[in-house]
């Protein structure tokens, strides 16, 4: 742990680091530079956009292997992908995600769009300056000295892959934005060693064509669970969606599979796997399948960070994190950006960047470490007391306006979501409960909605138009 009586180096411009160059890191390193800090970001892959750069590689189809050792493909996304989000929702407050023309201008766009939008973001505000690409942070660990400072030891992919490749820097302070969607979690499925068909990922999964004719078994039934039955049962013999209970269940995913009702079978809980190739499911039935496909979700694991047990990550609980951004006993010098889901991105991952730049330049000031760790221990407790897992610890809820708008106001006089965007959000998840088929591209919007809707776009491209070229005029001075 770290010595009380560390110093910890007088505020002010601070030469930071930050980890990834995703949605987060660059939300990070746009506040950080606005602060005035000494910024740094270094991105162990080719270009920015962490996970809306698709990538048609993948980390092939051991899970159990994969499950523990670390992913080398970052992107999760599969080339059918587009948005559950609204576009209007999603967006920097000053550089709003409008449509362009010649690109992908539908309301739930496909992953490239997102992509080439933070391309766009860092040209507005010059942040390429500041990326370092191909380089890969390997360990993070506090410095020797009497400052409070971190040693951040990285390779240069570009280069070589030896050890002597590596190079050691020191920061003031580091920001992590390495993205939480990448490592996949896996059930515990009696007989899964032993089955002899092929498990894969969801991380893993790019297209459905390798699964023609096929038997499948997709276990999970979340955005991406859905999403890839629906399109593999375009191809596949029979596909059998495994649901965690009813609830799960909503109308719209009823509709679809009474309409595919001879190749798409929903089952309840996977009992086990035996050898000769036999899925059993909770109700005892079962089915020779061809291939597994999990969609079960993600873990947080940050494999080149040292802070001798400050930060731990126990069943997808990263703490403790005052605000989910602060680690208490390391606090202002270490953060972490984007941990939070179900938040409007990247508008929550801007707030929590200003926040961290604002604290690391002086401008705002932490409780002190006992006060945070009070506070982190009360949001546990809360939490438990709601019957929330702790593996859901980081889920904010995106419909709880609360906790998003007091974040702002509270701690870096950030505007609250405008009524209107949430009115969008429900009417698209609404939408999207019903219609799981067509939401993306059928949906009716109030008069209100559509008011405001209108309103954005004409102001989204207007402020695009004027204020981007004055950005990048400022930055690069
Ligand atoms: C299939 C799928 C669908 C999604 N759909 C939506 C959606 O519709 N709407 C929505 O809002 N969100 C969606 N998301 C979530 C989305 O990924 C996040 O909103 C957002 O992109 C996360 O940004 P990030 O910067 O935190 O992480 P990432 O985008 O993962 O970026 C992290 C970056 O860190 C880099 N990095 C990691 N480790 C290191 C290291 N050791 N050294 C150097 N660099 C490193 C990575 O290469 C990467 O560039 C989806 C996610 C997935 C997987």
């Amino acid at each position: 742990m770290v010595s009380d009586d560390i110093k910890i180096k007088p505020l002010q411009r601070q030469k930071v680091c930050v980890i990834g160059a995703g949605m987060a890191g660059l939300a990070s390193a746009r506040e950080l530079r606005r602060e005035g800090h000494d910024v740094t970001v270094l991105e162990q892959s080719g270009d920015v956009g962490g996970q809306w750069r698709y990538d048609p590689r993948t980390d092939g189809d051991d899970p159990l292997g994969g499950a523990a050792a670390p992913v080398k493909v970052h992107s999760s996304m599969y080339a059918s992908l587009r948005l559950i989000s609204a576009r209007e929702n999603m967006g920097f407050t000053d550089f709003q995600f409008a449509p362009k023309d010649g690109r992908d201008g539908r309301r739930f766009p496909g992953h490239r769009e997102v992509y080439l939008y933070l391309k766009d973001f860092c040209a507005a505000f010059g942040l390429m300056a500041s990326v370092r690409l191909n380089t890969s942070v390997v360990r993070v660990a506090l410095a020797p000295g009497p400052t409070r400072r971190w040693t951040v030891r990285s390779v240069d992919l570009g280069k070589c892959h030896g050890a002597d490749e590596e190079e050691e820097e020191v920061f003031d302070a580091v920001v992590v934005a390495n993205g939480h969607y990448s490592q996949p979690r896996l059930p515990s499925i009696e007989g899964m060693e032993a089955w002899r068909g092929r498990q894969v990922r969801s991380h893993s999964y790019r297209v459905a064509e390798p699964f023609r004719g096929e038997v499948v078994v997709v276990v999970g039934c979340g955005e991406s669970g859905k999403d890839i039955a629906m399109e593999v049962r375009r191809v596949a013999k029979e596909v059998h969606l495994v649901a965690k209970s009813m609830e799960e269940v909503t109308q719209g995913l009823a509709k679809v599979l009474s309409k595919y009702s001879a190749s798409v079978h929903l089952q309840l809980h996977v009992e086990r796997l035996c050898e000769d190739g036999r899925v059993v499911f909770g109700d005892g039935s079962s089915v020779f399948a061809d291939t597994i496909i999990y969609c079960t979700g993600y873990n947080y694991t940050f494999p080149f960070l040292d802070t001798e047990g400050a930060v731990t990550v126990d069943d997808n609980r990263v703490g403790p994190l005052f605000e989910h951004v602060f680690p208490p006993s390391l606090a202002p010098s270490l953060s972490f950006i984007g941990i939070p889901i179900k938040v409007f991105a990247p508008w929550f991952f801007e707030a929590q960047a200003k926040w961290v730049a604002q604290v690391l330049s002086g401008k705002r000031t932490l409780p002190s470490e006992e006060e945070m760790m009070r506070s982190v221990e009360e949001y546990y407790h809360a939490r438990e007391m709601a019957g929330a897992p702790k593996k859901y610890t980081h889920d904010v809820s995106l419909f709880d306006t609360t906790y998003i708008d007091e974040f702002g106001s509270k701690y870096c006089d950030f505007p609250g979501v405008e009524k209107w965007r949430y009115e969008l959000l429900l009417s698209s998840f609404v939408n999207m409960l019903d219609n799981l088929e067509t939401f993306r591209d059928e949906y009716k919007d109030s008069d209100s909605i559509r008011n405001s809707v209108e309103e954005w776009h004409l102001s989204a491209q207007q402020a695009q138009a004027t204020a981007a070229p004055a950005a990048t005029k400022k930055q690069s001075q």
